[in-house]
Formats: structure tokens, C-alpha cells, sequence
């Protein structure tokens, strides 16, 4: 069976093609900048080398096309007839309370991903344009949606329920969901097997730190806390995002400014976080380079940054009772190694000991970066959402065959 699965951003679109007899990946790559200028697509080929094609892209329906016209390609396509995809799996961010795991795609199911939009304002509406441009152009083929806040739907009301009057969260279904629950799912499981621990006695803080960023206490392999909440735009300090503010100061720069609740909520989901506090840049790696020469905001974001991560595994490991593991993933966490470092720093009263020298080799390959006398075992595991989403695709599309 093959699956091609797709995980639109609100300006990207990465894709992998998997043979699921033997999981292997025939083809992938990414679109980027969907809307703006300069838009591409980004192909890897079976040699391992990159091919980048310029292209005017509107919409994420004509970065779709392109995605299935390079799956097409004559000359480095992976397939001759989109006939060949037997099923299309999609990330999803926000499903609410009315998704808590993964399903096939209806038009029941189009309607509640699109009534949750408000609720992933970066991130659904992304999504729905990938699902329609699919649609379009292979009516008959079955898709499947997984969910960001899935794996998180099992913990206990006393971690998920916001301290505002009962009947809000009754009626309004305000509450804490949770996302990257994909990549919390494959990384807590994966640290398992490395570690040679028992998923069903375990204890481990996953720290999902991309562009968006994310921290979940996993216990005996189920979820008891993560800091995201009814958004993605809670807890951590982010690319663009703030995390987590007091509610007043929210409310008390509306007044300042004059601004809207949607404008208040752009404002913070995209002009706050790093690029908020240094004017520079939301991408960790030229915040990085301007704080080695000296820049002082960039400086000072890189403090906030990892200090946020520390204090939610401090928070974490009061929650689980201890701590088996610690895991670093996604495209900071894979590839940071200062934000590592500081994250983990002054945490030895915790069993915490992070080999330095070794952490600073590390880069986006599964390794032990603890010292082997730390009793808390620190490990980087990269993430791979689209194996997960690949996997659920293809039991939920045989099971209805
Ligand atoms: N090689 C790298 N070195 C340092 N940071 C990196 C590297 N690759 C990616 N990053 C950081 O990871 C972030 C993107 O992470 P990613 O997990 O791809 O995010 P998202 O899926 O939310 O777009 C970038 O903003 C960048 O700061
Ligand atoms: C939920 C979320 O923040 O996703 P991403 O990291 O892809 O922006
Ligand atoms: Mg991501």
C-alpha cells in the first residue's frame, strides 16, 4: 500500500510517499512560502541530493499540484499515476473535543475541522485547503486525519481544566488540549526503546522545541500534562508565539492599543515570542548567530528561551514523581545544543547531568547526551510525525476495505 502523506502550515506543505509493505520512503519534500514571494518547492532525490524549484504559488491548491506533479515527474517522479496512492494521511492541529483520535476523512469531518478553526488560528485553516486541493484532484481516494491533540486526551480533568467558571468549560469547551501530540507520541515511545525501558513503568518529559514548542509529562506511556492548552499559542516561549502571559496583561494592552480580540490574538501568535523580543528574526538559528556577535535582545531572548524549558521539566518532574528520561526533539531541540544545555543546567539536584562536550556533537541523531553517571537519562530522538500519521493511514484505510 502506498500513502502519501501531507502536513500543511499555514505557508508550507512537507510531504512523504511510503511504500507501507516495508516503510520505506519513496519520495518527499516540502513547499514553502505558499502566498508570498519567491515560493518553491524543495524535492529530495534518491541520491540523497536536493532539487529546488522557483514557482508562483497563491494558494496551498497549487502547492498541492506541484507536490503531486513532482511525485509525477517523468524524469525523478516516484510514481506514474496518482492511481498509484492507495490513501492520503493528514496532520491535523487542533481537533477539540470533538476528535481525540485519528479518523477518516467525511464531510462531517471537513465541517468540525473547519468549525474549530478559532481555536488553531495558525493551523487548521492550512490544513482544510491541503484536504480540498486533494479532493479535487483524486475525488476517489481515501483520507485520513490525524490530530495534534490526540495523544493528549488522556489526562486526568484536574490537569486540563482552566480554574475559570465550571459552565464555560460545559458550554464553551474551554480547556487545555494539548498539541504535537504526534511527535510526543513517537519520541516518548521511541526513548523507550533505546533507553531498553518498559513503556508501561516509565516516566518522561518529551520537549518538542520547533517553531512552535511544546513540553508533555508522559506517564506509563500516557500523557498527564502538556503546556499547550486550548491553543497552540500556551506555555513555552516561541518563534512568534508568546506562551504563557497573564491574562490581565492580554486584556490591558487591548485597552493601550485599541486592538481587537483578533488582532490582540495576531499580536501574539505571530509579532510575540523571539521575533517579539529581538526584533530580528523567529528562526532560532539567526538568534543564535547575532547573540555570538554580541547582540544584546538576542541575548536576552536565548535566556528566556531555555529558561521556560527548565522550569516546565522542574514542573514535569514534580507532576510524574520523577524522571526516567528526558527527550529533545524537532528542529531546535534536535539541533540546539546551547538551548540543551541551558535547559538542563543547575538540574543535578534532579539526577539531571547533561555531558557537555558530547551534547555539543549532537545533531539531529538519536543520542544519550547525559553523562552515564546521571541518573536521569537525556536523550536527543528527531521526530517523525509522518511515520505515525503514515502508520494510523494505513490501519484505519484497511479496516474499512
Ligand atoms: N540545523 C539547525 N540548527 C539550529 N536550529 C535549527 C536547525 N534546523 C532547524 N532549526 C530551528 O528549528 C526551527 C524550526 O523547527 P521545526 O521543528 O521545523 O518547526 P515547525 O515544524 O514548527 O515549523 C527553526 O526556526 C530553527 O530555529
Ligand atoms: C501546534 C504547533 O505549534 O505546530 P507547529 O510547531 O508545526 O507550528
Ligand atoms: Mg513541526
Amino acid at each position: 500500500m502506498k500513502v502519501l502523506v501531507l502536513n500543511c502550515g499555514s505557508s508550507s506543505i512537507k510531504y512523504k510517499l511510503y511504500n507501507m509493505d516495508d516503510e520505506s520512503v519513496l519520495a518527499q519534500g516540502g513547499v514553502e512560502r505558499i502566498g508570498i514571494d519567491n515560493a518553491f518547492i524543495k524535492v529530495k532525490l534518491p541520491n540523497g541530493e536536493k532539487k529546488q524549484i522557483m514557482a508562483d504559488l497563491p494558494t496551498h491548491k497549487e502547492g498541492v499540484s506541484l507536490v503531486f506533479q513532482c511525485l509525477l515527474d517523468p524524469e525523478f517522479g516516484a510514481i506514474k499515476s496518482l492511481d498509484e496512492i492507495d490513501a492520503v494521511g493528514h496532520r491535523i492541529v487542533q481537533g477539540g473535543d470533538k476528535f481525540n483520535k485519528s479518523v477518516i476523512l467525511t464531510k462531517q469531518v471537513e465541517e468540525g475541522i473547519e468549525e474549530l478553526c478559532d481555536l488553531a488560528p495558525v493551523h487548521n485553516a492550512g490544513y482544510l485547503k491541503g484536504i480540498r486541493a486533494v479532493d479535487a484532484l483524486m475525488p476517489t481516494t481515501p483520507q485520513v486525519c490525524v490530530f495534534d491533540n490526540a495523544f493528549h486526551s488522556t489526562m486526568p480533568d484536574y490537569a486540563y481544566l482552566y480554574a475559570v467558571p465550571y459552565e464555560l468549560y460545559e458550554k464553551y469547551h474551554v480547556r487545555r488540549y494539548g498539541f504535537h501530540g504526534t511527535s510526543h507520541r513517537y519520541v516518548s515511545k521511541r526513548v523507550c526503546e533505546i533507553l531498553g525501558l518498559e513503556v508501561n513503568n516509565s516516566k518522561i518529559i518529551t520537549c518538542h522545541i520547533g517553531n512552535g514548542a511544546s513540553v508533555a509529562a508522559v506517564l506509563n506511556g500516557k500523557v498527564i500534562d502538556t503546556s499547550m492548552g486550548l491553543t497552540p499559542l500556551a506555555g513555552l516561549m516561541m518563534g512568534t508565539r508568546c506562551g504563557d502571559i497573564d491574562p490581565s496583561a492580554v486584556t490591558y494592552l487591548m485597552e493601550k492599543l485599541g486592538k481587537k480580540p483578533q488582532e490582540m490574538a495576531d499580536y501574539l501568535n505571530k509579532k510575540s515570542g523571539v521575533v517579539g523580543i529581538t526584533g530580528i528574526s523567529s528562526d532560532m538559528r539567526d538568534i543564535e548567530n547575532a547573540a555570538s556577535e554580541g547582540n544584546e535582545r538576542a541575548q536576552l531572548a536565548l535566556k528566556m528561551y531555555d529558561y521556560r524549558i527548565k522550569k516546565y521539566i522542574g514542573a514535569y518532574a514534580a507532576a510524574l514523581g520523577g524522571v526516567d528520561a528526558i527527550v529533545f526533539t524537532a528542529g531546535v531541540g534536535e539541533n540546539q545544543t546551547g538551548t540543551r544545555e541551558k535547559a538542563c543546567e543547575g538540574l543535578e539536584f534532579l539526577g539531571i547531568k547533561i555531558d557537555v562536550a558530547k551534547n555539543a556533537t549532537i545533531r539531529g541523531e538519536e543520542a544519550i547526551i547525559s553523562t552515564p553517571e546521571s541518573k536521569v537519562k537525556v536523550v536527543v530522538v528527531p521526530t517523525d510525525e509522518e511515520i505515525v500519521i503514515a502508520r494510523d493511514t494505513k490501519e484505519l484505510v484497511e479496516k474499512v476495505k
